[in-house]
């Protein structure tokens, strides 16, 4: 093997809900791939995205955050997080440098032992939020919890250290070659993109036990034949009729909001100038129900 060669592989981020694994994958990628949020817990699926570098390609898998499942919803999402992690190359254990590392941390690194061909990384995310002494002792804290392949010290927001992880992650594939066309960022659909950007817009500002009532489908995406739009027509699905109520708001004046939001994301990604139509359903406790959730994407 030469220093020369080109390598790529999978890599996947793991840690406590919250902890930036989304934001840093947008960051690494360069675009938005996967939806980021406030409200914990709100990454469903593993979303590919991809890194390119003259010397080797990243290839992202996004997880949920692994967590004790209380729904049929929860289930699903921890047997998605165990699938991915027995597959990938690297797995990369993100703590944030301002957070003390507590059980929740040292109970993700235990599980990752089941899977011993991974190499493993430790990644200190939102450094620009913490004092240089604190980040300092926080790769002393996260050094004593494994032998790691290497520990990256990184800030999203900031872009700070973003090429050596890059750099180092892929030092840590195997050689191959690439496995994606150099100009793929994901595999996601256009589709499933658009809906996890409506469900993004729609968890902004709710509370409570709501975000993970939410999910979104599209029903119908269409060019109009007259003029540079692109119509879209989408559902919102919520568990019940109380919460549907929250989510339109006095007026309709936050679904309002919600679809403004969702749209500028939509034309980013895009590029073009877009009309979505939102429609609010009730499906009746879809986490606990296996028809539902096949329904909608899960
Ligand atoms: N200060 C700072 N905040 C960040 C950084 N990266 C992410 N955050 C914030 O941390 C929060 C969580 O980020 P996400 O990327 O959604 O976290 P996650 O680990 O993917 O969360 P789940 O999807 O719930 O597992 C968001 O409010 C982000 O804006 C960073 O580099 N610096």
């Amino acid at each position: 093997m030469s220093d020369t060669a080109y390598r790529a592989g999978f890599v996947t981020f793991v840690g406590r809900p919250n902890v930036g694994k989304s934001t840093l994958t947008n960051a690494l990628v360069g675009e938005k791939v996967a939806i980021t949020s406030s409200k914990p817990q709100t990454t469903r699926r593993a979303i590919r995205g991809i890194v390119h570098a003259p010397n080797g390609q990243l290839v992202i898998v996004d997880t949920p955050g692994m967590h004790r499942p209380r729904t049929l919803l929860g289930e699903r999402l921890n047997s998605i997080v165990q699938d991915t992690l027995a597959e990938v190359d690297v797995i990369g254990l993100c703590v944030p440098a301002g957070d003390k590392i507590g059980p929740g941390d040292k109970y993700i690194n235990e599980q990752l032992d089941a899977f011993p061909k991974a190499k493993k990384v430790a990644i200190v995310t939102k450094i620009d939020a913490t004092s240089r002494p604190g980040v300092a002792e926080q790769l002393i804290a996260i050094s004593q919890l494994r032998d790691w392949d290497a520990i990256i010290p990184i800030s999203s927001y900031d872009g700070v250290q973003l090429d050596v992880l890059t750099e180092q992650l892929i030092a840590l594939m195997p050689e191959s070659p690439a496995l994606y066309p150099d100009d793929a960022v994901t595999d996601e659909s256009t589709e499933s993109r658009i809906a996890e950007l409506i469900r993004e817009a729609a968890l902004e500002g709710v509370q409570d036990e709501l975000p993970h009532s939410i999910a979104v489908t599209l029903d119908d995406m269409a060019e109009r034949e007259d003029k540079d739009l692109v119509d879209i027509f989408a559902n919102l699905f919520v568990e019940r009729d109380s919460q549907k109520g929250i989510i339109i708001g006095k007026g309709g004046e936050r679904l309002q909001e919600v679809g403004s939001r969702a749209r500028a994301e939509i034309e980013k990604l895009l590029g073009r100038p877009v009309y979505l139509s939102l429609r609010v359903k009730v499906a009746k406790e879809w986490q606990r129900d296996s028809k539902q959730l096949g329904r909608l994407g899960f």
